[in-house]
């Protein structure tokens, strides 16, 4: 009875789902009774290793092959790992990369595979939640089988900080060269600039709810009134009207400043997903309904032309 959480990490960095996934691991491994085990593939194994070491942790295995991710050698390593170790619930990252690989092994390994579940529980058989028709809806699976392969959204658990005692051990896997199909040679940024939202501790962002790309001139003036950093809900990036690198959500960037100021933004699941984590919440929005007010801690029921102005001439 174990769990093994498999780690992600991109151009030299350790993913936060990778954190989160030890969260969801230790508590299943908790009701399963037994250990939690993750594992880093690729890139500087070492200091990967050693950030996963975390409390709860028992084992971190590394495995120092490539550096970035790759289908078909994590395909390989994955199988082989659970294959070695048997986990009960083998954990992967619901994300691009880990979509990528975790039916490729669930199907070598003969698991089903549950995707991307917002809780699960092992104490009476394993079940696992997921969320339907934009989150409206929840459904609970029975997964009928004694062990199974899981992918967890990011973002839907906390990640442990403190550090762990955890036996860091190589594990040593066998790759088929000749079914690596592609590698890596290099990466170019998608609408790529120089801010990083991810680093801002107050964030002005902006919804569909501007209408216009010119009244975007008012959003910006409120971010350099507050300095802070502008970035914006996905329909705004569509449009041309913000970089790619400035959306915030499931298919942008999770971000957790100290403020977030959301204008205009309705609070789709797919953009509550990347900024749920921020400190203080502030909505501007004309729809008393709106969901975004489900998760603010101020809300300003009003039209965003009368409010921000105001809100400039404030902090001016
Ligand atoms: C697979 C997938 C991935 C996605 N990924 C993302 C993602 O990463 N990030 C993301 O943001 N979205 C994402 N989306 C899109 C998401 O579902 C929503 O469509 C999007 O977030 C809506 O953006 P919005 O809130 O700006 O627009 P809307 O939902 O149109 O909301 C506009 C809001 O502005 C308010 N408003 C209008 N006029 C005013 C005014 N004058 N003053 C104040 N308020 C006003 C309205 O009441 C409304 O609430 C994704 C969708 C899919 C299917």
């Amino acid at each position: 009875m174990s769990v093994l959480a498999i780690a992600e990490h991109r151009r030299g960095e350790l993913r936060p789902v990778s954190l989160e996934q030890l969260a969801a691991g230790r508590d299943l491994a908790d009701e399963l009774g037994g250990e939690l085990h993750t594992a880093v593939i690729g890139g500087d194994v070492e200091a990967f290793g050693a950030e996963l070491n975390r409390e709860g942790v028992d084992t971190v295995h590394t495995v120092d092959i490539g550096e970035e991710f790759n289908h078909d050698v994590y395909t390989q390593v994955v199988t082989q790992l659970a294959t070695e170790l048997d986990p009960t619930v083998l954990l992967m990252p619901n994300s691009v990369n880990g979509l990528d690989y975790a039916p490729a092994v669930a199907n070598r390994l003969d698991r089903p595979l549950v995707t991307d579940v917002v809780d699960i529980d092992a104490e009476d058989g394993l079940t696992a939640t997921r969320e339907l028709y934009g989150s409206k809806a929840e459904t609970t699976i029975d997964v009928h089988a004694d062990q199974a392969a899981v992918t967890i959204r990011p973002a839907e658990w906390p990640t442990i900080e403190a550090d762990g005692d955890a036996a860091i051990e190589a594990f040593d896997a066998t790759i088929d060269e000749s079914a690596v199909r592609s590698t890596v040679k290099g990466f170019e940024e998608v609408g790529g600039g120089d801010i990083d939202i991810t680093d801002a501790d107050v964030l002005v962002s902006v919804g569909r709810g501007i209408e216009e790309e010119e009244n975007l001139d008012i959003i910006h003036d409120l971010a350099e009134a507050l300095d802070a950093t502008v970035s914006g809900s996905r329909p705004l990036i569509d449009n041309g009207w913000l970089a790619k690198d400035r959306q915030v959500g499931q298919s942008g960037k999770v971000v957790t400043p100290d403020v977030y100021i959301a204008i205009g933004i309705s609070g789709a699941v797919q953009h509550v997903a990347g900024m749920k984590g921020s400190d203080t919440i502030v909505a501007i929005n004309t729809d008393p309904n709106a969901p975004i007010f489900d998760i603010a801690d101020y809300g300003i029921q009003d039209d965003l032309f009368e409010v921000v102005p105001a809100l400039i001439e404030q902090f001016q």
